[in-house]
């Protein structure tokens, strides 16, 4: 404001000298001196509270939608149940656990996985590889029919790219950070994928825009510790396949179901039981409005953890990324969304040990069995 004046002061007076009498000229120039610093300082002054603001910006949270329930990590709701739950009881055995099962396969190895990289590292091996192939083929193959364009994104990303996405807020202890280089390590291709068309005006009618990226993600897991420690279902490295979608204001809500749809249909054809959830406001994150998460049912632990997440974000990660679109003359940022479809270890043990049969097998079901040359069942391997 102060420097709006000053500067529109400092136009008319240069106007007035070249009119002014010998005597007004030179008292003028003194005058155009004093306001020449005067605006200098005016300027400098009105970025560095363009800067504050900014910052205080990037600190706030999006806006909670209306219907999402109150609470911390324990009050979501439960929206809808899946499938049949398998009483292993009755069918005479006892179910063994993703990583028992995973190594009598030859799938997982988390022994060599600490040893080369400590606690929550794994590798996948033989069948186990195979099996993540498959997963993350059959993934990419419901997204693309569904419309998504298939995108494998960079793993690095400035901090630009973290910060637009709210994973330097309250999220920033849970993100590894490249100090040497100021690189941050992904935890969802959501943050490559949303920084893609930063900067951008997109026309209205190229929206809806969806992506599916594939990526690993990589998590510090803070604030975690003695949680899930056994086998692959909590690690530091997973690969993951994401939706993405860009779309107009007004359709982020019906996209929002869309993203779910797509995550119920791909869980339904892995035959897992599975509950939606409506997460309750304490455990929303910075950047989404409201999230529902699928959880699948985990025989051994004897109930349904999350296995994927659907997050709308209205404006929030447009604004901060300054990704609008256009609408005649009019431009405005648009909304996005995001929601797992494949978060390959959780989905794994959820496989193992659901489709574990008495013999220690496992069952294939029939959506993977085109990626996995025909195979209808993973046999353990002899010691
Ligand atoms: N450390 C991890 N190890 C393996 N898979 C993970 C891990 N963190 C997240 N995922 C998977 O990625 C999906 C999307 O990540 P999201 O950020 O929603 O998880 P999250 O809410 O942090 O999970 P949790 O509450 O269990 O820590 C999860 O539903 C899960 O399947
Ligand atoms: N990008 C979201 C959904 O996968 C997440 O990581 O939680």
């Amino acid at each position: 404001m102060r420097f709006d004046e000053l500067r529109n002061e400092q136009k008319s007076l240069g106007k007035l000298i070249p009119k002014a009498s010998p005597e007004e000229r030179a008292e003028l120039l003194t005058k155009a001196e004093q306001l020449k610093q005067d605006v200098r300082a005016a300027e400098s002054e009105q970025n560095e509270a363009d800067e504050a603001a900014k910052k205080l910006l990037l600190q706030l949270g999006n806006i909670v939608h209306g219907d999402v329930p109150v609470g911390g990590e324990e009050d979501f709701t439960v929206l809808e149940t899946h499938g049949t739950i398998r009483d292993f009881a009755a069918e005479g055995f006892e179910a063994k656990d993703h990583l028992e099962l995973g190594e009598s396969l030859g799938a997982i190895d988390v022994e060599r996985g600490a040893k080369v990289s400590g606690s929550r590292f794994y590798y996948l091996t033989g069948v186990g590889a195979l099996l993540e192939l498959a997963l993350v083929n059959a993934a990419i193959a419901q997204a693309t029919e569904a419309g998504f364009i298939p995108m494998l994104t960079p793993a690095l990303v400035r901090p630009r790219a973290m910060e637009g996405t709210g994973f330097l807020g309250q999220a920033a202890e849970n993100v590894y950070h490249l100090e040497k280089d100021d690189y941050y390590l992904v935890g969802t291709s959501e943050v490559p994928l949303a920084a893609y068309h930063m900067d951008e005006i997109i026309d209205a009618d190229k929206l809806p825009l969806r992506y599916a990226g594939f990526s690993p993600c990589f998590r510090r897991e803070a604030g975690t510790y003695g949680k899930d420690t056994r086998g692959i279902f909590r690690v530091h490295q997973f690969d993951k396949v994401e939706m993405f979608s860009y779309v107009a204001p007004e359709d982020a809500e019906a996209e929002h179901k869309r993203l779910l749809d797509w995550e119920k249909q791909w869980l339904t054809s892995l035959e897992l039981p599975f509950q939606v959830i409506d997460v309750a406001t304490g455990d929303l994150g910075a950047s989404a409005s409201r999230k529902f998460d699928c959880e699948a049912w985990i025989p051994t632990q004897g109930k349904y953890r999350e296995l994927t997440s659907a997050s709308n974000c209205d404006g929030f990660q447009a604004r901060r990324l300054s990704i609008r679109y256009r609408e005649g003359k009019k431009t405005a940022p648009l909304s996005t969304l995001n929601g797992t479809l494949c978060a390959v270890p959780r989905t794994i043990v959820a496989i193992l040990e659901n489709h574990q049969q008495a013999d220690g097998s496992v069952r294939v079901p029939p959506v993977l069995r085109p990626y996995l040359g025909g195979r209808e069942v993973l046999e353990p391997i002899a010691k």
